[in-house]
């Protein structure tokens, strides 16, 4: 397929720019002493400067440790860098993937003019043929989705994928579960780890059970583990493998991939396809969604993209100064490389939210964690932050302590929602308060002359507000990040959209596998070798 060119020469990398130089010199000069409490004082117009209104967001970035002149070179930094362009020849879908020589289009999925109007005008011939698979495969995956919801034989939907394949829907189900179909249990296995499998197939018939087997690629190892494991199991339980049998595994069975000819040998008829221009953890928008849309139904489906996409539009149209992607991620940049901050943390205020931060991990540090930039030339500068969290107020009674307090400054990420869930009297005041007296703590600090109970302040912190948690909010939410790490990884002179380090491992398990029954050490390191014969004196099954 012809795809639009190839944009890599336009790039200009982060250290390579004037604003670059001048971003260290500011930071000589004011950045490493700014202390955010005298930047309210000298500004009453702060809060309102560093406060930021996106679609379904509201973001109050005043806590952070920038003030107009840091902003003012980060954005001269994104413009010489071509942020831009690269963003919008990633939306005309250029080969921004450049590794892998893949346009990136996740937004494709979630774009209401791909159903509503067809071929967008002026689209490219790869673009418009894009735009038809998204539409054709959205609508049977829909429909899909919708007749599973009403039929009542089918009680428990266990979805078998892992990362990109996992984590999104699993996260994006359990925010949304409050309205969730009722009569349907919808479970999540990623691990190798047999303890996971069997202890969701432990109470499940088959005859109610219909797996989904989620794998981009349909070749990774855990999932296919687990997925011949449930086949094995259904089989086992009056399954057949002939279609016309009571219980026929095609019934029980769908594939989520971009590999349908691999489904297909393990014998599953239903498959929703997607494409290589949808990275793993880009994809709950696609077919990997379909577990979301058996959970919550085809309109609240369609509520998530329409979320994601009005951050899209907001994304490409609003200026660099008022664009709140290219704000955090701009924030993130001056953190990591110029405070050296090593971390954030993600604090959801939230229940429904509390598998945000797994999910986020993947996105951000799958995506930007590269120590190379996209001609592969060593960077003398760090990308992605730790990005790690658990959701308040439990976070408060177990990490917090060092947030306040530690050597470490480690910014945060509030999210807080106007209205809560399921409204028990009291509890989401109670949260609220909670959120908002933590983000002022880290500001204010207290003195005190006893240091174990003086508090230095100057923590910097985020609060993203959300209206409710309802899956247009959901949508921009996650939206939001995604284009925040484009920003940052733009910045930074990287390719987000690969995941090369992850290949070493796995070839060394599959290498390691055969030894643990032959107990072959030849070629190992001492210390694999050790290990190896250590578990070699008991059985490992
Ligand atoms: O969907 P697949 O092909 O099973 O891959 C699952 C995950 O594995 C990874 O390739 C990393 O190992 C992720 O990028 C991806 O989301």
């Amino acid at each position: 397929m012809e795809v639009q060119g190839d944009i890599r020469g336009d790039r200009v990398r982060c250290d390579h720019t004037r604003a670059w130089s001048a971003l260290q010199a500011h930071f000589g000069q004011a950045g490493r002493t700014f202390d955010v409490r005298d930047a309210f004082a000298a500004d009453p117009g702060r809060y309102a400067a560093f406060s930021q209104e996106a679609p379904h967001v509201f973001a109050d970035l005043s806590r952070n440790r920038v003030d107009g002149a840091t902003e003012a070179l980060l954005f001269a930094l994104a413009r010489e860098c071509g942020l831009e362009a690269y963003r919008d020849a990633m939306f005309a879908g250029a080969q921004v993937n450049s590794t892998e020589q893949r346009a990136v289009l996740h937004h494709l999925l979630r774009n209401p003019a791909v159903a509503q109007e067809g071929q967008a005008q002026g689209a490219s011939e790869f673009i418009a043929n894009a735009e038809r698979d998204v539409e054709a495969t959205r609508s049977a995956m829909l429909a899909y989705a919708e007749s599973v919801r009403a039929d009542a034989q089918i009680t428990d939907i266990v979805s078998i994928g892992i990362g990109g394949s996992g984590l999104g829907p699993a996260m994006v189900v359990a925010a949304l579960e409050d309205i969730g179909t009722p009569g349907k249990r919808v479970h999540f296995v990623s691990n190798v780890d047999g303890m996971e499998l069997g202890t969701v197939l432990r109470g499940l018939r088959p005859q109610n059970t219909l797996f989904l087997v989620a794998s981009k690629t349909f070749t990774t190892a855990e999932t296919m583990v687990n997925a011949h494991a449930a086949r094995e199991w259904f089989l086992s339980l009056g399954g057949s493998t002939e279609a016309d049998a009571p219980l026929p595994l095609a019934r029980h069975f769908a594939a989520l991939t971009t590999n349908i000819e691999a489904a297909r040998a393990f014998g599953i008829t239903t498959t929703f396809g997607f494409w290589d221009w949808v990275g793993g953890r880009f994809s709950l928008w696609s077919a990997i969604g379909l577990p979301i849309a058996i959970a919550i139904g085809a309109e609240a489906f369609g509520a998530l993209l329409a979320g994601a996409h009005a951050m899209d539009q907001h994304f490409r149209h609003a200026p660099l100064e008022r664009n709140l992607p290219v704000r955090l991620g701009l924030l993130d940049v001056w953190y990591r490389n110029f405070h050296g901050f090593t971390s954030r943390c993600i604090a959801p205020y939230s229940h429904g939210l509390r598998r945000l931060s797994a999910y986020l991990q993947q996105l951000e540090m799958e995506s930007n964690g590269k120590g190379v930039d996209w001609q592969g030339r060593a960077l003398p500068y760090a990308t992605s932050p730790v990005v790690w969290g658990e959701p308040g107020t439990n976070g408060q009674h177990a990490f917090f302590q060092m947030i306040h307090q530690g050597h470490d400054v480690i910014p945060v990420e509030f999210i807080v929602l106007r209205r809560g869930g399921r409204d028990l009297p009291g509890h989401h005041p109670r949260l609220v308060a909670n959120a908002l007296a933590q983000a002022q703590a880290l500001m204010t600090g207290r003195h005190c002359d006893d240091g174990h109970r003086h508090f230095s302040g100057n923590r910097p912190s985020s609060v993203l507000l959300l209206e409710q948690l309802d899956p247009a909010s959901l949508g921009a939410l996650i939206a939001l990040y995604e284009h925040r790490v484009f920003v940052s990884g733009m910045l930074w002179g990287i390719n987000s959209f690969d995941q090369w380090g992850v290949e070493l491992g796995k070839q060394l398990a599959t290498n390691i596998e055969p030894r643990l029954a032959s107990g072959d050490v030849a070629g190992l390191d001492g210390a694999t070798a050790g290990l190896l014969q250590r578990l070699r004196a008991g059985p490992v099954r």
